[in-house]
């Protein structure tokens, strides 16, 4: 079972997901996967983190000022080091029961090369998981193993009510599960 939460930039997918994860945690969940929260010093955004959901550990995945030649708007990249972290979090999502989170499947988590081939194999599985789309994913692999979820598109005006509207159809689900 899927769950797809999208909608446009800066709208508020990311706190959707953070509450439906910690809910499920407090609820006892095993939980696998990834989120990338942004980082900010002094107010402003100086890149993006890595954070595996199972483990807490972190690494770099983006930063304004990194000497990396794969760029994502003003970002470097740091692909060897968020490609060891994506990895181990993916590959303990594949092997254990558990309900596998990313936040997000956009442009930047894309440009590393192990995350695509590992999320196709995650989609294929029978497994709950809940996933940050970016609005804009055209890529047809990923988006047709997606057909079959359930997407909430948050809005300003659905934001707060969202994640109760998710935990509840994810309640059902695992009732049955
Ligand atoms: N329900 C809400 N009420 C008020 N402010 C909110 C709400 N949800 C999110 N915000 C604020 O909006 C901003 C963007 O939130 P968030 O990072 O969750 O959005 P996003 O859609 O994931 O963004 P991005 O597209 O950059 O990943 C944050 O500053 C957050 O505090």
């Amino acid at each position: 079972m899927n769950i797809v939460i999208t909608g446009r930039p800066g709208v508020g997918k990311s706190t959707v997901f953070l509450r439906v994860i910690t809910h499920l945690k407090e609820r006892g969940e095993v939980l696998t996967g990834f989120r990338t929260p942004e980082v900010r010093e002094g107010g402003i955004r100086v890149g993006f983190k890595i954070v595996d959901l199972n483990t807490g550990e972190e690494a770099w995945l983006a930063k304004r000022n990194a000497d990396s030649t794969v760029r994502v708007g003003s970002y470097g990249v740091l692909v060897s080091e968020a490609s060891e972290l994506i990895r181990k979090s993916l590959e303990t999502a594949l092997k254990t029961r558990s309900i596998v989170g990313i936040d997000e499947i956009g442009p930047m988590e894309l440009k590393i090369p192990v995350f695509k081939p590992l999320l196709l194999r995650i989609l294929e599985k029978e497994t709950v998981k809940i996933l940050v789309v970016h609005e804009r994913l055209s890529d047809k692999e990923i988006l047709s193993r997606l057909e079959n979820a359930a997407w909430y598109e948050i809005t300003e005006s659905n934001r707060d009510k969202a994640p109760s509207t998710i935990i509840e159809e994810l309640e059902k689900r695992l009732r049955n599960y």
